[in-house]
Formats: C-alpha cells, sequence, structure tokens
C-alpha cells in the first residue's frame, strides 16, 4: 500500500558488545567452518549483568524520544515486538517498556511475527496514524540465551543476536517518510518451523535447545525443498513488488537495501541473488558485525545507514523483513533531511 503522512521522527538502538567471531570459536561456541560459512565477525552478544529485553527496548526508546525531541506524550500507541523469553511471564511487557519509556497513557501491545515483527508493526501503526495523527512507537528486543536456544545452532544459517530497537513514527512529520509498505503471507509454510516438534504441554522449562533445523528437515522431507524455494523466493518477490510499484520508483532507484540479518550463504540465496544486487547495497557490512536482532533488523539498519551518512536527502532505501509463517514484508523509505544525531 502507498503510505500517506507516514514519517519516521526517532530511531535508537541498544545493543551490547560485539563479541568477535573467534572468541565464540575459541569457547566451542561454533566450530570453524561453520563461523567461516556465516561470513560473520562478531556478535551482540549479552553478558551476565545485561539487562532484561524488555529493559533493554526501554534505553532504545528512550534514544529514539530523545532524539525526536519529545517525551512521548503524544504517543498514541506503543507496539512491542519480540520473539523470545522477555525476562518474565504472563507479564505486561508492553506496558513495562511504556512505564518506562512514554508519559502517555496510550494503549501498549506486544507483536508477535516471528522474525517480521517489526515490521508487522510498523503495518499496525501506519493503520492507526492513518486514523488520526499523533505518534506510535515501535520497540524490538530480545535476549537469545541458554538454556533454550544457541545462537548459533538453533537455526543454522541465521546467528542470533542479543539487542533492542526503537523506531518513533509520527503523522506531524519526520526525517524520513515511508512511502509504501507490502505485507505478504504464505500460510503453507508455518510447519518448516513446527514439524517435528508436536504440540505440547505448556511448558514452564524449555524442551531442550530449540531445533529450528530439524523441525525445517522434516517438513522439507515432506513438502520437497523445490516447493519450499518456490514459495519463500515466490513471497519475498511479491512484498518487494508491490511496494515498488506502490511508492512509484524501480529498484535501480533504491540506494540502500535493509535487508534481514542472515548469515552471507542465506543473504545470497534468499536476498541478494533474487534481488541482483550485490552487498555493498546492503547492511551486510553492519549486520556482519551485529546478527539477526529477531524483529529489529530494520531499525537498527536504518539507524546505521542514517548514522553512517550513507543515506543523504532524497536518497531511498527499502526495508525487508520475513517471518516464520512465513510472511514478508518490505517498505519504501526516502530520507527527507539527516538529523542532528547522526555522526
Ligand atoms: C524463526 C525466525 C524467523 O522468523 N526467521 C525467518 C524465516 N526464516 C528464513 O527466512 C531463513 C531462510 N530459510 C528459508 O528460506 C527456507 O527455510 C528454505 C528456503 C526452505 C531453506 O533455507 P536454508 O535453511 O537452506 O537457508
Amino acid at each position: 500500500m502507498r503510505c500517506d503522512q507516514l514519517y519516521v521522527a526517532g530511531l535508537g538502538t541498544w545493543l551490547p558488545p560485539a563479541e568477535p567471531v573467534a572468541e565464540a570459536v575459541a569457547r566451542g561456541d561454533v566450530d570453524e567452518a561453520a563461523a567461516r560459512r556465516s561470513g560473520m565477525r562478531s556478535v551482540t552478544v549479552c553478558q551476565d549483568d545485561a539487562p532484561a529485553p524488555a529493559e533493554m527496548a526501554v534505553r532504545a526508546a528512550g534514544l529514539a524520544l530523545r532524539r525526536a525531541g519529545t517525551d512521548g506524550s503524544d504517543v498514541r500507541m506503543l507496539l512491542h515486538a519480540s520473539l523470545y523469553d522477555q525476562g518474565n511471564a504472563l507479564w505486561g511487557t508492553a506496558s513495562y517498556v511504556q512505564r518506562r519509556s512514554v508519559r502517555a497513557g496510550c494503549p501498549a501491545l506486544e507483536v508477535r511475527q516471528v522474525s517480521n515483527g517489526g515490521m508487522a508493526a510498523l503495518l499496525l501503526a501506519s493503520a492507526v496514524l492513518a486514523q488520526g495523527g499523533g505518534e506510535v512507537l515501535l520497540t524490538t528486543a530480545d535476549r537469545f540465551c541458554p538454556p533454550g536456544f544457541d545462537r548459533w545452532r538453533s537455526d543454522p544459517g541465521t546467528v542470533y543476536a542479543d539487542g533492542g530497537t526503537a523506531m518513533l513514527l509520527s503523522a506531524g512529520g519526520g526525517f524520513a517518510r515511508v512511502r509504501s509498505l507490502a505485507v505478504v503471507s504464505d500460510p503453507e509454510l508455518e510447519g518448516m518451523h513446527r514439524e517435528g516438534d508436536p504440540f505440547g504441554e505448556a511448558r514452564t522449562a524449555p524442551a531442550g535447545v530449540l531445533d529450528l533445523e530439524a523441525h525445517k528437515k522434516r517438513y522439507v522431507a515432506r513438502a520437497g525443498m523445490s516447493f519450499s524455494v518456490a514459495r519463500v523466493t515466490a513471497g519475498q518477490r511479491d512484498a518487494v513488488k508491490e511496494a515498488l510499484a506502490d511508492a512509484g520508483v524501480e529498484a535501480a532507484d533504491i540506494s540502500r537495501w535493509v535487508l534481514p540479518h542472515f548469515g552471507r550463504r542465506r543473504l545470497e540465496t534468499n536476498c541478494l541473488r533474487p534481488l541482483g544486487i550485490g552487498a555493498d547495497r546492503t547492511t551486510w557490512e553492519f549486520s556482519s558485525r551485529v546478527g539477526h536482532l529477531g524483529a529489529g533488523d530494520q531499525t537498527a539498519g536504518l539507524e546505521h545507514l542514517v548514522r553512517s551518512g550513507a543515506l543523504g536527502p532524497g536518497g531511498l532505501c527499502v526495508l525487508m523483513g520475513v517471518g516464520a509463517g512465513f510472511t514478508w514484508s518490505c517498505a519504501v523509505v526516502e530520507i527527507l533531511r539527516v538529523p542532528g544525531w547522526t555522526a
């Protein structure tokens, strides 16, 4: 869909220290060959004294609000997206972020659409802002920690990173404008991240370490790899095609592509080759130093591009997301001015 009056007014991230991949290899977290295949140089990993995910979102939100020059009192809705444990159970995580970041009594909701959660929140925010202006604050946060998750082995091909992000959207103006947003889904693929792990009782403790590779293998053994690849390729292609058309631009007009923080092989097969672009046109140089921030790749990647000066006024970038299910999203964002907080 074409977006009118949808502006990015503030961006913020809170990332723990980036740990060099060599240290993960030395510790035995990943073998040398797999580390090399991933192309990753470092991964942001919470140390023992790190804040809980919800607190990481609070810190990212505070930065986004400060950069936007607001205390958040005009925020009409807060949307918090995550994938994994937020640090407590049966708890108003979004309300925690709201209490600790904005001074508004607005609805505070959680969004779960696996790794597309940040873009799903953008979709919801666009609908809210189209109905009456104001601001919507989007936050994401995750800490992919043991015992239930292995950041290197739970989903080989993607190295999971810890961190929080925040994006303040406004109907009144901002340094960038979202010109279009497309979200496409294909539920035929939902079994890919589930099969092999039957529905069970509510788990208080994780049933071993999550093994998405085993789930994927069982699904593909039944559905077929060519079927799976064809459907994954088609969904992403449709999202990109719709977003570019609704923005009235071509792929050649896009100066930077904010892609999901895959490892290098997945990035090549799922994004670079299908899109016909080189890694230099993407956020790979950044994402290879961070890792997959769950629902936050797109906000973190956009902040990186703006801070680094890679995008100037008039520059167009695309934010792409994909979530198990699958759901694919694509947004075309135009930089209107360089915000004062850039490097
Ligand atoms: C679970 C976190 C999440 O939502 N991730 C997004 C969905 N996963 C992906 O897009 C990763 C890439 N996977 C795929 O495209 C499909 O699984 C394929 C195409 C069947 C196999 O890809 P591969 O595992 O070989 O990289």
